[in-house]
């Protein structure tokens, strides 16, 4: 292994094994050689693959990563039960598909509650600790390193800790380099684990590691809590994919063992690429990155209450527990009813606007933004519209590149059931007067093409923009139809997205309002020179 830490603390990553255990992850054999060269990239000392044998696409894995990726730091890992009862080690196909997959490490797993060896093994106490010392040794003989997983070790040792702690002890004797106490209920609480991992490595003197379950909510401290007392191998998936509600997250794991701990875990400069791998891997198993993941979250930083800000504005560590640098994130000001002055001096700086510690303009943009926002604006949600809305107050009016005559959108119900949708737009652009119709699949989709069709000719950027989300919500008010409508829209133009903000008495003139904005922004974004 290169570049890896020299005390010999284990980071080992399961997301590939039990993070797809997770309902909703279906990973390919492409999806997991992807993962697996970021996992590598991101510095961990091992990667479980999954388990060979056990299904064709985990075998094919296997073959494919030992043939198409050259680990710079990861040693590759397959997993997979000890010998079944009554079969000899080198005689169960199980274990020999392990150590067909060429894994140059192996994680056995084993039961270690001794009512599981009797209900779910079917076995006697002895027999299942014969499992573990000769599955164990054979697989050393074969020049394997081993680890081996105590399956529900702490439910088991509250039912019966002297089988539990034995074990541990077959393993450890038998040749396994580490034993892993895990919690797979995910049932345990920090104190409890402390106290366990504590005694088990006093009495045992075997190398421990942590595998934990988050169904308290309480994996990643279990995690933690096993490492003060003694651990020295924790097993984690990135984001906390796995079984049920999931297993301790990978990265605030390793961020408090870098950060807090200042134990070095991974290689040098890699903690700072945590946000992205985070971000990367949430692609490849297709589920949208979590907003408020502790630091690798786009909210993780963000800002949003005026009294954070103003102490912000003078050091961003009074309200901050690390520098977001540190971990690959930024620091975002929010902009909404809560800021104060502070909020907005900040949102103004991110945006490259100086408002020169002009109080007055200052405080006439927050009452601005809090009477927008009563009347059901959202700018945290909606940064380009409050982009606009700054630059109108700095520069005393409107950046107008078109002014709206009128606009008009019908739905037409056909006897048939299906509908048809026109819109109609009367514009001014350039002292040039412009009426455009066009059809959509629906009124507000009518609206854009005609606003579009209007426009495209006098400002060719706009054929880059495209309007990549849409989102409407209802806001409490007056009697259902009658209530007032905020309509958010995304929109891109290959370099950048930005949202934009709409709020009327009905979804189209809300949505007419967030598509002016979307467009403005957009040419104002191109460089093109606001005029009517
Ligand atoms: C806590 C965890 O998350 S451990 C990881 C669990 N992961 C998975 O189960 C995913 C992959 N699993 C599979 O594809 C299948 O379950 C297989 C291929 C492993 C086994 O499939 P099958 O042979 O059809 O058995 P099945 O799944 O019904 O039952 C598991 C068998 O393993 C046995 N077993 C369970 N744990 C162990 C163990 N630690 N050591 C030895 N045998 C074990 C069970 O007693 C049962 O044996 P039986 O078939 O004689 O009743
Ligand atoms: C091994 C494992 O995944 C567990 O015990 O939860």
């Amino acid at each position: 292994m290169k570049d890896l830490p020299d005390d010999g603390f284990h980071v080992f990553d399961t997301t590939l094994r039990d993070g797809a255990q997770r309902e909703g992850i279906n990973l390919t054999v492409a999806d997991k050689l992807t993962i697996a060269r970021h996992l590598d990239d991101f510095g961990v000392g091992f990667i479980e693959g999954g388990w060979p044998g056990a299904n064709p696409r985990d075998t094919e894995f296997f073959a494919r990563a030992r043939a198409e990726i050259d680990f710079k730091h990861a040693q590759l890992v397959a997993f997979g039960a000890t010998r079944k009862a009554g079969v000899r080690a080198e005689d169960d196909a199980q274990v020999k598909a392990l150590l067909e997959s060429g894994a140059p490490v192996i994680t056995l797993v084993a039961k270690s509650h001794d009512r599981h060896v009797e209900l779910a093994l079917r076995t006697t106490l002895e027999e299942n600790l014969a499992m573990v010392r000769e599955t164990v040794a054979y697989l050393r003989s074969q020049g394997r390193r081993v680890f081996l997983d105590c399956e529900h070790f702490f439910d088991g040792y509250r039912a019966n800790a002297g089988y539990a702690k034995q074990v541990v002890s077959a393993a450890h004797e038998a040749g396994a380099e580490v034993v892993i106490l895990c919690d797979t209920n995910g049932g345990m609480l920090p104190g409890q684990i402390d106290a366990v991992v504590r005694t088990v490595l006093a009495d045992t003197g075997a190398r421990l590691g942590i595998h934990a379950q988050d169904d308290t909510g309480c994996a990643v401290a279990n995690t933690l809590a096993a490492v003060d007392a003694g651990a020295t191998h924790v097993q984690c998936t990135a984001n906390g994919y796995g079984e049920r509600v999931g297993n301790a997250n990978l990265f605030p794991v390793v961020a408090a063992l870098e950060l807090k701990y200042g134990r070095r875990v991974l290689p040098e400069g890699a903690l700072e690429e945590m946000t992205r791998i985070s971000h990367a891997i949430a692609e490849v198993v297709n589920l949208t990155p979590s907003t408020h993941q502790p630091y690798v979250g786009v909210s993780a930083f963000a800002h949003k209450a005026g009294l954070h800000a103003s102490a912000i504005k003078v050091d961003p560590d009074l309200y901050q527990h690390i520098d977001p640098e540190r971990v690959g994130n930024t620091m975002r000001m929010l902009v909404s009813d809560m800021a104060g002055r502070a909020s907005i001096e900040l949102k103004g700086r991110e945006l490259g606007i100086d408002l020169g510690g002009d109080r007055a303009l200052v405080g006439r943009i927050v009452q601005r933004v809090k009477e927008r926002e009563l009347e059901g604006y959202t700018y945290e949600a909606a940064d380009a519209s409050f982009e606009l809305l700054l630059r109108q107050e700095v520069e005393g009016r409107p950046r107008r590149f078109f002014r709206v005559e009128s606009w008009r959108a019908i739905v037409e119900d056909r006897p048939d059931g299906t509908h048809a949708n026109e819109a109609t737009v009367k514009l001014w652009a350039k002292g040039e007067r412009i009426v455009a119709t066009a059809e959509g699949n629906g009124p507000v989709n009518a609206l854009d093409r005609a606003l579009r069709v209007g426009l495209e000719r006098i400002y060719p950027q706009l054929a880059t923009m495209e309007l990549v989300d849409y989102k409407v919500r209802i806001l409490e008010g007056k009697h259902g139809t009658e209530s007032t409508t905020r309509v958010l829209v995304s929109t891109a133009d290959g370099q950048g997205e930005w949202s934009t903000v709409g709020v009327g008495e009905n979804v189209i003139a809300a949505s007419w309002q967030a598509l002016d904005d979307a467009y403005a922004y957009g040419l104002l974004r191109a460089g093109v020179d606001p005029q009517e």
